[in-house]
Formats: structure tokens, C-alpha cells, sequence
């Protein structure tokens, strides 16, 4: 007979950033499995996927959010039950790295907890050779700052897109005393 079934953990991740660094594609790529080849401004979107991690079943709950500018105000979406944040930047577009650090001062007011699990990411990894404006040492000195997780991607290439989530749930359920660190918090690279 089979055991009863293991109800799956819910968990609502939300993903910030200025416009056009790639959130809609990072979470497309993530969800539905392919990158968008029209870019589509985005109001906002909640999407929804089944995820194992560490063995165990996940209802991931991701809010794509509009892109913020400098003065934009903080989504009232993003304010509340809140797992963690994904801060999204591209590595060839300076100006989407330094309003990151503007983002998280208003996570941090917002949200008004010493701890909040975040993963900051750089995407665009594709156009390092072309066009990189972001040192991935600039991305790391910056997560360590935030006691963050970083990671680089490519929504396009497919490159540590689902590195992204397992960062973030390792951040959420480490943060909840859910399971142990297994090293020293550092940053981790792709
Ligand atoms: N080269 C490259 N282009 C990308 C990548 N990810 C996204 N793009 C492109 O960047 C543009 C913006 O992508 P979106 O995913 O719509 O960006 P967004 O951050 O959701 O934008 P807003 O909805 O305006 O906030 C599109 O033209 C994408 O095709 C990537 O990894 N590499």
C-alpha cells in the first residue's frame, strides 16, 4: 500500500530588479522550461511550480515582478509573506547594478527583519566576453555585504537558471533553522 503522500512546502519567492535585466526570462526559463524571444514589459506576474529539493516536494509560488526604478515604490506584493528575494541584475548594464543596492535598502525597510534570505544574481552571463560592465568579484563583495548567495547566470543560454532556486531554498530553510548550514556561509559561484 502506498505511504501517505508528503504534503508539498509552500514557498513565495519574488524576483526584483530594474527593467529589462531579465526577470521575466529568468522565471520563464525556470518555469516553463524556454526563454520568451519577444521582450514583453511585465505589470506583474505570479507563477507557480513544483520543485523537489533536498528530496523533498515544493509548491514554489514566483512573483515576477515590474522592474523598479530609482524612485518606483516597493511592490505591496513583495511586502508581505515573503519567503526570500532574488535580486536580479545584468553584468553588462552598470546602472542595473548599482539601483540593486537601492532595491534592497527598500527590501530591508519593507520587510524590517535583520535576516532576509536573498540570492543576488547576474544575469546576461552570455555577454561576458562582449560586453561585461560588472566584475564577477564587484557581484561577490556584494553578496557577502548582504550575508547574500550569488550566483551569475544566462536566462538564454540556460545556465545555473534552477542553481538560482536551490540557492534561494537553501537561504530560506537555512535562515528557518529548517536544516543545517554545511559549511560556513560564503558565497557561492558558478
Ligand atoms: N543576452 C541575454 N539577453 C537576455 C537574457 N535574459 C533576458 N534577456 C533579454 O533582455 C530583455 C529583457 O528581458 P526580460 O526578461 O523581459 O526582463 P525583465 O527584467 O523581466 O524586464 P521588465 O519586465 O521590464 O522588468 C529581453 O530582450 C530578453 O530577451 C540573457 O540571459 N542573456
Amino acid at each position: 500500500m502506498p505511504g501517505p503522500e508528503t504534503a508539498a512546502i509552500q514557498r513565495k519567492i519574488a524576483l526584483m530588479g530594474y527593467p529589462c535585466v531579465g526577470k521575466s526570462s529568468l522565471t520563464l526559463r525556470f518555469v516553463q522550461g524556454h526563454f520568451p524571444d519577444a521582450y514583453d514589459t511585465t505589470i506583474e506576474d505570479l507563477h507557480t511550480k513544483l520543485f523537489k529539493f533536498q528530496g523533498k516536494p515544493y509548491d514554489l509560488q514566483v512573483i515576477d515582478t515590474a522592474g523598479q526604478q530609482e524612485y518606483s515604490l516597493f511592490p505591496r506584493s513583495c511586502a508581505l509573506d515573503v519567503h526570500g528575494y532574488i535580486l536580479v541584475y545584468a553584468i553588462d548594464d552598470r546602472k542595473t547594478f548599482e539601483i540593486i543596492q537601492t532595491i534592497h535598502d527598500k527590501i530591508m525597510e519593507n520587510v524590517g527583519e535583520t535576516s532576509v534570505p536573498l540570492v543576488l544574481v547576474g544575469n546576461k552571463l552570455d555577454l561576458q566576453h562582449s560586453s561585461r560592465s560588472v566584475s564577477t568579484e564587484e557581484g561577490k563583495k556584494l553578496a557577502n555585504a548582504w550575508k547574500a548567495a550569488f550566483i551569475e547566470t544566462s536566462a538564454k543560454d540556460n545556465t545555473a537558471v534552477q542553481t538560482i532556486f536551490e540557492h534561494m531554498l537553501y537561504e530560506i530553510e537555512s535562515a528557518a533553522g529548517n536544516i543545517q548550514p554545511t559549511k560556513k556561509k560564503e558565497c557561492r559561484v558558478m
